[in-house]
C-alpha cells in the first residue's frame, strides 16, 4: 500500500495543470479513473484498461494534414480533425497517427451521445449558473449568478485542441503551421470562440502566432496515464473553461475524463452569486513568493488574490503551515504510513489553508490510519467524508473513491484493518 495517501495524490504521476511545468496533485484524472472499472463510462463497450496501440483502428477524420517529420526519424506529427465530434462541435488533434487513432477508440468518438449536453457555450440548452464578464485587472472571467453548492458541476467542455508535446520539438515554422491548421479546420463558430480567447498581451504578427499565443495562454497540461507508456503530455484547450482566472485558494476544481475527452469544473465549496469562479493554475501548496513568481513567469500577471495580498503576519503563518504540511507528509515511513493524529493535523492544516482541492488525499490518509489503528468508527467517518469530496474532484471511478467505499462498507474486511496494531505486536513479540 505504499502508493496510497498523499503520495498517490501528489506524486510524480499523471496530473493536469494549466500550461505550467510543475504538476498539481491529481492522479485519477482520465483513463485511470475509467480504467479498471469497465462500467465506469456509462454503457461503454470499450474498455480503456490499457493503452493498446495495436487495437487502434483507422478513424474517418475529416482532415489529416499537414504532416511534419522529426528529422530523419519515423516520428511524424499531423493534424487530425473531426468536424463531427461532439455533435458537430469538432475537435483537432496534433499528434502521431497511432495516438490519434487510439483516441478515436474512446467513447467520446465511439459513443458520441455520451457528450450530449456537455458543451453549453456555443449552443445553450441548460440555464447557466454563471456569466462570462469583464473582471477589473484580469480581462474576462466567469462569475456565479446563483448559489452553487459544494460538489456541484458548474460547466464542462470537450477538448477543442489536443496537442502532443512532442510536436513542439519540430521546427518553429512547422509547429506553428500545425497549430494554425488545427484551429482552421474547426467549424466556424467554434474557431471564432477559440480565436477570441486571451492571447495574453494581444500582440502578434501573423495568424499562426496569434493561434500559438492563444494556445499558450489557455491550454491545460494533461499528463499521460500510467499505462500510456512513453506518451508525451497533451496540451489541451477547452474554450469556455479557458475564461476562468487564477486564484491561489480557488473555489472550483477541474477534472479531465479520458472516456469523454471532457473537462469538468465542480465547486470546491459553496459559492455565492457574484463571486468569481476560479481555478488554480499552479500547485497552490507552495509559499507565497514561489506562487507569485511562477504566475508572473508563466502567465505574466502579478497575483492579487486574497492569499497573495494578505498582511505579512498572516502570510508568514500560511507559509509556515504549508511547510509543516510538507514535513508531515515527508515524515511518513516507507510504506506511506503515519498515525491517526498526524492525519488529523494534516486535515486541520488544509482546512486552515482553505486548500479544499487537497482534502481527498488527507481524508483517505486519515481513514486508512484510523482503520490501521483498529478504530472502525473514526475510519468510516473519514472514509465517508473522503468519498463525498472525492467524487467531484477525482471522479466516481477513481481508485480513492472505490477504495474508500470498500472501507466504509466493511472496515474490518479492508486490508488496512488493524495493521498498525499487528505491526506493533510483531515488533514487541
Ligand atoms: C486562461 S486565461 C483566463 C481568462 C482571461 N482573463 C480572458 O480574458 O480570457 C489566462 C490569462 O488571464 C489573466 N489572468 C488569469 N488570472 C488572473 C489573475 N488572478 N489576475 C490577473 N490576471 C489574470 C492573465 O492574463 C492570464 O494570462
Amino acid at each position: 500500500h505504499s502508493n496510497l495517501g498523499h503520495q498517490a495524490l501528489c506524486g510524480p504521476g499523471p496530473s493536469l495543470i494549466l500550461s505550467s511545468s510543475s504538476p498539481v496533485c491529481h492522479v485519477s484524472q482520465g483513463y485511470q479513473s475509467n480504467v479498471t472499472d469497465k462500467d465506469s463510462i456509462s454503457g461503454s463497450s470499450q474498455s480503456q484498461s490499457e493503452t493498446d496501440w495495436t487495437g487502434a483502428r483507422e478513424h474517418t477524420w475529416t482532415h489529416t494534414s499537414p504532416c511534419f517529420r522529426m528529422g530523419l526519424s519515423e516520428q511524424e506529427y499531423c493534424v487530425f480533425a473531426d468536424v463531427n465530434f461532439a455533435g458537430g462541435r469538432g475537435i483537432s488533434l496534433v499528434m502521431e497517427s497511432r495516438r490519434a487513432n487510439f483516441l478515436a477508440t474512446t467513447p467520446a468518438f465511439v459513443e458520441p451521445e455520451i457528450n450530449d449536453g456537455v458543451n453549453q457555450d456555443l449552443v445553450r440548452t441548460v440555464r447557466a449558473k454563471y456569466e462570462v464578464k469583464e473582471i477589473p485587472g484580469k480581462g474576462m472571467g466567469i462569475v456565479a449568478t446563483e448559489h452553487i453548492r459544494r460538489g456541484d458541476l458548474i460547466l464542462a467542455n470537450t477538448a477543442s485542441l489536443m496537442i502532443d508535446y512532442g510536436a513542439y520539438s519540430l521546427g518553429t515554422d512547422e509547429y506553428l503551421e500545425l497549430e494554425a491548421r488545427a484551429v482552421d479546420y474547426l467549424p466556424s463558430a467554434h474557431r471564432a470562440a477559440l480565436l477570441n480567447l486571451s492571447s495574453h498581451d494581444g500582440t502578434f504578427a501573423t495568424h499562426a502566432e496569434h493561434v500559438d499565443k492563444v494556445i499558450r495562454t489557455n491550454a491545460f497540461d494533461i499528463y499521460p496515464d500510467d499505462d500510456e507508456e512513453g506518451s508525451e503530455i497533451l496540451f489541451v484547450v477547452f474554450p469556455e473553461i479557458a475564461r476562468m482566472n487564477h486564484d491561489c485558494r480557488p473555489n472550483a476544481e477541474y477534472r479531465f475524463d479520458r472516456g469523454t475527452l471532457a473537462q469538468y469544473i465542480t465547486a470546491l465549496r459553496d459559492i455565492f452569486p457574484g463571486e468569481e469562479l476560479t481555478l488554480t493554475y499552479i500547485d497552490p501548496e507552495k509559499p507565497r513568493a514561489a506562487r507569485m513568481g511562477k504566475l508572473e513567469d508563466n502567465w505574466g500577471f502579478k497575483c492579487t488574490c486574497s492569499h497573495c495580498t494578505m498582511d505579512r503576519a498572516r502570510a508568514d503563518e500560511s507559509d509556515a503551515r504549508i511547510a509543516q504540511i510538507k514535513k508531515l507528509w515527508d515524515s511518513r515511513d516507507e510504506a506511506g504510513r503515519g498515525s491517526p493524529e498526524m492525519a488529523e493535523l494534516i486535515i486541520s492544516l488544509y482546512e486552515q489553508e482553505r486548500l479544499w482541492g487537497k482534502m481527498p488525499g488527507a481524508l483517505v490518509f486519515a481513514a486508512l490510519e484510523f482503520n490501521a489503528a483498529g478504530d472502525p468508527w473514526t475510519a468510516v467517518k473519514y472514509a465517508r467524508r473522503a468519498i463525498e469530496v472525492s467524487i467531484p474532484i477525482l471522479g466516481e471511478n477513481s481508485k480513492e473513491v472505490r477504495q474508500m467505499k470498500k472501507l466504509a462498507e466493511d472496515p474490518q474486511s479492508h486490508w488496512s484493518w488493524n495493521i498498525s496494531v499487528r505491526d506493533k505486536e510483531e515488533a514487541t513479540a
